[in-house]
């Protein structure tokens, strides 16, 4: 809905996304879930979750509870952080995240914070809230829309992440609710709304201030054309607003990249660390990179929308099945989802990476975080 069609809600630049492409790329063939089915009916689809999360730790969402008109309001709202008439980059700096010191995702992430590859440094920013808006001050010009953000985080919570966790569970032959309860809304612990901006070329604004962030040819080359290293999140699930720029591969189990096809008004779910751990290594912690879009889609601006879950912080990220297929910590040395969001937060991007040993491995990184091997893949 247009935000002058409601007169109750405070209007927003209107967020225009990019057409699709029309280039034929390889994509990955991932199933996809019905979020709107009778419960019996939502539930039968607990082999189709569990096989797509063993394999591609990637699956598709339809049918969430925003429509069409509703998630372009979401987009718009995603977008101010990035406005720099509404934020200018001053007040930017005031609400840049603590994350090398603190490990809290809260606030800016500013553009070239991370290492990408030889000196080439990233062109994303990001404006990360946690699920209860009111832990921090937002900018100015966010705050008309807080209201907003709030249901926004709600909805994902309750109407999205929870029944999946509930799939998930079923899928291990755990109770339920074993993961809900572990992802309390009202617990302590760092589940993040997330809107993240790749800008990739030069815009004019009023009062002549032109912002560039064009990534340079040879920033491309040099850096082989990502823009977001290969990695995989350190919750349990992302849900990811499908959005038009094709930018973000995910690593098949055969060792190609391929494209995450855009659906209109679809999530696309991952798995991450926490996940993995917690399933003993059944469900997988996919690795995914975000690179330069086909040549139909340069210019664009690509916005993306998120809600990335955590459980719980005090939740020691141990596997809950008898039979762990995988167990990547020894027994009872398993850290709590506050130490490894902490120590993955405060060192992404910023730490000193070593090329891996493995033969044919020479694009792969890594680092030792909790006496665990994190990768990192270009
Ligand atoms: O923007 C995307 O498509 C993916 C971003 C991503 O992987 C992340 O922020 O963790
Ligand atoms: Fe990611």
């Amino acid at each position: 809905m247009s935000a002058s069609i409601d007169k109750e809600r405070p209007t927003v630049p209107l967020w225009v996304p990019a057409e699709s492409t029309k280039e034929d790329l390889e994509y990955a063939d991932l199933p996809i879930i019905d979020l709107s089915l009778p419960r019996e009916e939502f539930l039968a689809q607990v082999d189709k979750v569990k096989h797509a999360m063993e394999t591609h730790g990637f699956l598709y969402c339809i049918n969430h509870p925003y429509s069409v008109d509703e998630m372009t309001r979401v987009f718009s709202i995603a977008n101010v952080p990035f406005m720099e008439d509404l934020i200018p980059f001053e007040e930017k700096k005031q609400y840049e995240g603590t994350m090398k010191t603190t490990g809290s995702y809260q606030g800016y992430k500013l553009r070239e914070y991370w290492h990408i590859d030889k000196g080439v440094r990233d062109q994303v920013e990001i404006y990360n809230l946690n699920r209860d808006i009111t832990k921090r001050e937002h900018p100015s010009g966010l705050r008309p829309y807080l209201a907003e953000i709030q249901k926004f985080a709600n909805n994902n919570h309750y109407n999205i992440l929870h029944p999946i966790l509930r799939l998930l569970a079923l899928g291990l032959d755990l109770p339920e609710d074993t993961f809900v309860n572990i992802h309390g809304f009202d617990r302590v612990g760092e589940t993040y709304v997330s809107s993240l901006c790749l800008r990739n070329h030069a815009i004019a604004l009023p009062k002549s201030i032109r912002i560039s962030y064009p990534r340079t040819e040879d920033d491309e080359s040099k850096s082989g054309g990502v823009w977001l290293k290969g990695h995989t999140d350190f919750g349990t699930i992302t849900i990811l607003y499908s959005q038009p720029v094709s930018a973000l591969q995910i690593l098949s189990p055969d060792g190609k990249w391929r494209w995450i096809k855009h659906i209109e008004n679809a999530l696309v779910i991952n798995a991450g660390d926490a996940m993995e751990f917690l399933s003993g290594g059944v469900y997988r912690a996919t690795i995914h990179r975000v690179v330069q879009p086909p040549s139909d889609q340069r210019n664009k601006e690509r916005l993306g929308v998120y809600y990335f879950a955590l459980t719980d912080d005090d939740v020691r990220l141990a596997p809950l099945i008898t039979a762990p297929r995988d167990r990547r910590f020894e027994n009872g040395m398993e850290p709590t989802m506050e130490v490894w969001r902490k120590e993955r937060t405060s060192r992404y991007g910023q730490s000193e990476l070593k090329k891996s040993e493995e033969a044919g491995k020479e694009r792969v990184e890594e680092e030792m975080i909790g006496g665990v091997v994190v990768k990192h893949y270009n």
